[in-house]
């Protein structure tokens, strides 16, 4: 009799919950086409850990521009094609610039002042505009080459005095590009690459707790009724890992401050730290702007140079034919980062690691700020919008052999991924435009031709690399499964 109670309580406790939060599910009037949602989850349960790949074959179900889909009780658009993603990141870029905010960032000091998360308001384009003609100009990217290159020697030195040993590259390379963003940003070193408990311990792990927030699902962002309540605690421990940041960065920035003060004249170092102070900028902003620069920056390049290193491991010959780029440009002398510009080989190989492994799949989701038209579909508002980058740079229509890793075809072609051809989007278009493409493309160039210059490199045990199955996960890939292992070996130079 009981069982029978609770079976009858639960159902009329599923219907409320429905009926009250989810009424909104059958709202699909214009959508685009996509799979039949169930009630309450919608089409969540169809969705694993790759979701880009599950959405590329709906993408074909659903005749390959725009289809919807329903996470829960959230609306969500996905563009999977170059005539799509135009409509999305560049006829309709104004509409839908909103950001859908993840619940477990929803901080408010935090939000209000990100570059990544806000609207795109006043405070998000004064922020964009110092980016733009201060941290990323040309100048003040020039003038920090030498800091990036002389990391990357202390990489190779690092796997050098690794000889015959196997090195889990990604870590390497994460806490080589953590160091080299601490160098820009205040001058310090994070990491010490040989020594797990050396560097300043204290930022490294809040650094790596945050990251880990960021790739940690939150029921709430499918059942956003959720959010309010932080079941999980995943808000309050976002808001703790930012607080205990910001206090470290405080102390700098009241130190920096005070020297300023006191006529000790302009910093020794000319570090981001510097410009934004010297912008004007109050404090809760450049804690923010700093925590986002690491954020954004330093997982992605380094899972994109974890994936050319994978990909130059696959290929030994194109591996080969840069080394021998590189010997004819810049001979025995040590790579720079000035000699980009005459390595197109080197270039390319950067496009096709992107091409093939955008490091946010789907970019960043953003929301539609009204109803609008789109492909003669309806887009309500507040519905989340996607764009599948991963998908459109694999589209057989559009590229030849595109599982191939073949930087050849970059090499007579104008194709760039500045947000002009949408059919090579890794950072995005329009307005939201990824706004670190100067540095990125630096850091990345610079590390791999470091790396083939003064090293060779194997697998483990003998494995063959037409063994070396690679694959990725959505989003951010710290945690890619199989980490990419390697042997370093050192070479004449
Ligand atoms: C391989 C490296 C990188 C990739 C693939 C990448 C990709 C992206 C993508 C896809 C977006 C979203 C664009 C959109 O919504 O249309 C984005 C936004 C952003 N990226 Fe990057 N990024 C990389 C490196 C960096 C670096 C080095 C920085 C800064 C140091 C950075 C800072 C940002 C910021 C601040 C945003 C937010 C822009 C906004 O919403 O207005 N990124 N990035």
């Amino acid at each position: 009799m009981e069982i029978v109670s609770a079976t009858i309580a639960s159902i009329f406790f599923i219907i409320f919950i429905y009926i009250f939060f989810f009424k909104d599910q059958s709202n699909t009037k214009g959508l685009p086409p996509g799979p039949k949602p169930w009630p309450i989850v919608g089409n969540l349960l169809q969705l694993g850990d790759k979701p880009h790949a599950q959405f590329a074959q709906l993408a074909e179900t659903y005749g390959g521009d725009l289809f919807s889909l329903k996470l829960g009780s959230q609306t969500v658009v996905v563009a999977s094609s170059p005539s799509a993603a135009t409509q999305v990141l560049k006829t309709h870029d104004r509409i839908l610039s909103g950001r859908y905010v993840f619940q477990s960032f929803r901080v408010e000091k935090h939000v209000n002042n990100s570059i990544v998360w806000s609207e795109c308001n006043e405070n998000w384009k004064m922020l964009r505009k110092v980016c733009r003609t201060e941290v990323f100009s040309s100048k003040m990217i020039e003038s920090q080459a030498h800091l990036r290159e002389a990391k990357a020697m202390e990489l190779v030195e690092f796997l050098k005095g690794r000889e015959g040993q196997v090195v889990k590259i990604i870590e390497v390379v994460f806490g080589t590009l953590v160091n080299i963003f601490g160098r820009l940003i205040f001058s310090q070193d994070v990491f010490d690459l040989g020594d797990p408990t050396g560097g300043s311990a204290e930022m490294k792990d809040h650094i790596w707790q945050m990251l880990e927030m960021g790739n940690s699902a939150n029921p709430a962002d499918y059942f956003p009724f959720l959010g309010k309540f932080d079941l999980f605690g995943q808000r309050r421990a976002v808001a703790n890992c930012l607080q205990q940041i910001y206090e470290v960065w405080g102390a700098m920035l009241r130190e920096r401050r005070r020297a300023a003060k006191d006529g000790a004249g302009t910093h020794p170092h000319h570090d981001f730290v510097t410009i934004l102070l010297d912008a004007g900028l109050d404090d809760q902003r450049i804690n923010a702007l700093l925590m986002e620069l690491f954020g954004a920056g330093t997982e992605t390049s380094s899972a994109t140079i974890e994936w050319a290193v994978a990909e130059l491991t696959k290929n030994p010959t194109i591996k080969e034919k840069l080394r021998r780029e590189m010997e004819s440009v810049v001979g025995k002398e040590r790579v720079k980062e000035s000699d980009i510009p005459r390595l197109p080989y080197l270039q390319a190989i950067v496009k096709e690691t992107l091409r093939l492994h955008p490091a946010t799949p789907m970019l960043l989701p953003r929301r539609a700020l009204e109803t609008c038209q789109v492909m003669g579909y309806t887009i309500p508002k507040d519905c989340q919008i996607m764009v599948n980058a991963w998908a459109i740079a694999r589209d057989p229509k559009i590229w030849k052999d595109p599982l191939k890793f073949s930087p050849e075809r970059f090499l007579d072609s104008s194709l760039d991924f500045k947000g002009n051809d949408f059919e090579f989007i890794p950072f995005g278009g329009g307005r939201r435009i990824c706004p670190g493409i100067p540095l990125a493309t630096q850091f990345i160039g610079i590390i791999v031709a470091t790396l083939v210059q003064n090293l060779d490199w194997s697998l483990p045990n003998g494995m063959d690399p037409s063994e070396l199955v690679m694959e990725e996960k959505f989003g951010l890939t710290l945690q890619k499964e199989p980490p990419l292992l390697i042997v370093p070996k050192s070479i004449e130079f």
